[in-house]
């Protein structure tokens, strides 16, 4: 698992840390391993260091401190650097002093050709978007040529510049990079957000932060051998019902689709036995032999955690069901329907009697109707919010879903993709994580583990081709089977 904290935990974790060591020494940690990884990255591309054109990107913080001790370093190393300083009078001094004395030169117009840039015009200090003669030069990087005649990658100190440090919002103009060399810790604009996918490759450059870093993470990102030990292997004993049965009540006369979607999903889980409730109960059965279907939910049978709302509808027989499954004293995750059911509050009884975990998994929209408000800049907050006023883990659907849990603890997945932003795919994802919550996984385990092996699956399907609901269920992954590389 890793974790990305906020700005101000960041500097207060630094300031300690300095306490420790001699000025200057932390700058010196992370402009040497920026270099390195410049290196490294020139060294594929084009075979080498050595003459290789560096430009650098120079702001007035800490941050242009950094480009410039690496500027240097990249000269002793043979490559040829200059500085754009924006400026030039805030330039960090020893930063400018250092590139100098290593035979580096400060340009005051942008290069027609270059191999490299290095994006230091802020890092954790900024505010704002970039400023309009960064923005300038960030609209023109594109026209700039390399030697293999590509365009030079960028490298972002830190943080791409122009992003919001601490939500992963992008409130301006910033400047993407192809990687990003991050110092310390992750911070949440690298993986959560708008600003995410600006980052391009993330990587942590160790300066000595970790002991320091007491408070906890703002956001944490689960990867894979987390999920997998997260989810449950059967022992020798095990039967169906040991290992977990999952009540599905979605779909309708209307919608008879996303019965099928929903129960495409539920049966990728860890469940041992796949119950159907609802109206689509012949096509279901007929599509899966193996799932045991009844006409309603009060006729399902036991079941030790409910799937419940994608294509349900919203009238009367709809609000039946879902007071149903809220009755039943198992864990359930709502989707869709369900969570417009909730808007009106008619439901605000049966949830505060409620003792079971409850997830939500709300699109923007479903979002904005339950909380009263779009999620806005900081989606972790704005998930973690939502959850405490609702006492349930709420999964917050994006390109990179937040999970977030009344306790405080948030979640992001890193598998996502914009292609899963198709019908059905939701309903998909509902069946699996009702799955795993009746395989006896605790929510906010069984919510991030639906997320990642559903992004997994829509980068899988996306391969094959334009990206449909049936397509991300039939490429839904066990995590041992992407571990052992079957999946
Ligand atoms: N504090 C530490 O111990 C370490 C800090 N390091 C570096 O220091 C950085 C933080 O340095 P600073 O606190 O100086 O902050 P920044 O380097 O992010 O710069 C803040 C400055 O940028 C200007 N600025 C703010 N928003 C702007 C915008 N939108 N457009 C243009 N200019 C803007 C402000 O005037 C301010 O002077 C980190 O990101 C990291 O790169 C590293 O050297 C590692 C150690």
């Amino acid at each position: 698992m890793r974790h990305a904290w906020r700005v101000s935990d960041v500097r207060t974790a630094e300031q300690a840390l300095m306490a420790t060591v001699p000025p200057g020494a932390l700058m010196q940690r992370a402009a040497a391993g920026l270099a390195r990884r410049c290196a490294w990255l020139l060294e594929q591309r084009y075979g080498r260091c050595y003459g290789a054109r560096v430009l650098l990107l120079v702001g007035s913080g800490d941050n242009g401190g950094d480009a410039l001790y690496a500027g240097a370093r990249l000269r002793r190393r043979g490559a040829s650097v200059s500085a754009l300083l924006l400026t030039p009078d805030r330039a960090h001094r020893g930063g400018l002093a250092a590139l100098r004395a290593a035979g580096g030169r400060v340009v005051t117009e942008l290069p027609d050709a270059l191999e490299l840039v290095l994006d230091g015009i802020t890092g954790i200090g900024a505010t704002g978007g970039l400023r309009p003669a960064a923005a300038q030069l960030a609209a023109r990087l594109p026209e700039l040529r390399a030697a293999d005649g590509g365009a030079p990658p960028v490298v972002a100190v830190d943080v791409p510049s122009g992003v919001a440090v601490d939500t992963g919002d992008v409130p301006g103009v910033a400047l993407p990079a192809d990687l990003t060399v991050t110092f310390g810790c992750l911070k949440p604009a690298l993986v959560v957000g708008p600003a995410a996918p600006l980052a391009g490759r993330v990587e942590l450059v160790d300066i000595g932060l970790d002991p320091y870093l007491r408070s906890g993470p703002a956001v944490s990102v689960p990867e894979l051998p987390d999920i997998a030990a997260w989810w449950p292997r059967p022992g020798p004993r095990a039967s169906k019902y040991t290992r977990g049965v999952v009540g599905v009540a979605t779909g309708s006369a209307g919608y008879p689709g996303a019965a099928l979607l929903s129960v495409a999903g539920a049966l990728a889980g860890p469940a041992g036995m796949v119950r159907y409730a609802g109206s689509a109960a012949s096509q279901v059965v007929t599509a899966y032999p193996a799932v045991v279907v009844a006409e309603s939910v009060a006729a399902a049978g036991r079941v030790q955690a409910w799937a419940c709302g994608s294509g349900l509808g919203q009238g009367h027989a709809a609000a039946a069901v879902l007071r149903s499954v809220l009755a039943a004293p198992v864990p359930v995750v709502l989707d869709a329907d369900a969570l417009n059911l909730l808007v009106d509050g008619s439901f605000a009884g049966a949830l505060r009697e409620r003792r079971a975990p409850l997830v939500l998994t709300p699109h923007d929209g479903e979002f904005s109707r339950l909380a009263g408000r779009d999620p806005g800049p900081d989606r972790v907050e704005a998930a973690l919010q939502l959850a405490a006023r609702t006492n349930a883990t709420v999964l917050l659907k994006g390109d990179r879903t937040v999970v977030a849990t009344p306790a405080g603890a948030a979640y992001v997945n890193s598998t996502g993709t914009p292609a899963l932003a198709s019908a059905g795919t939701g309903d998909v994802l509902c069946g699996l994580l009702g799955a795993l919550l009746a395989g006896g996984v605790p929510p906010a385990e069984a919510a991030i583990s639906a997320a990642y092996l559903h992004g997994w699956a829509g980068r899988r399907a996306e391969r094959a081709g334009p990206v449909t609901a049936m397509a991300v269920a039939a490429a839904l992954p066990t995590p041992d089977s992407i571990l052992q590389g079957t999946g």
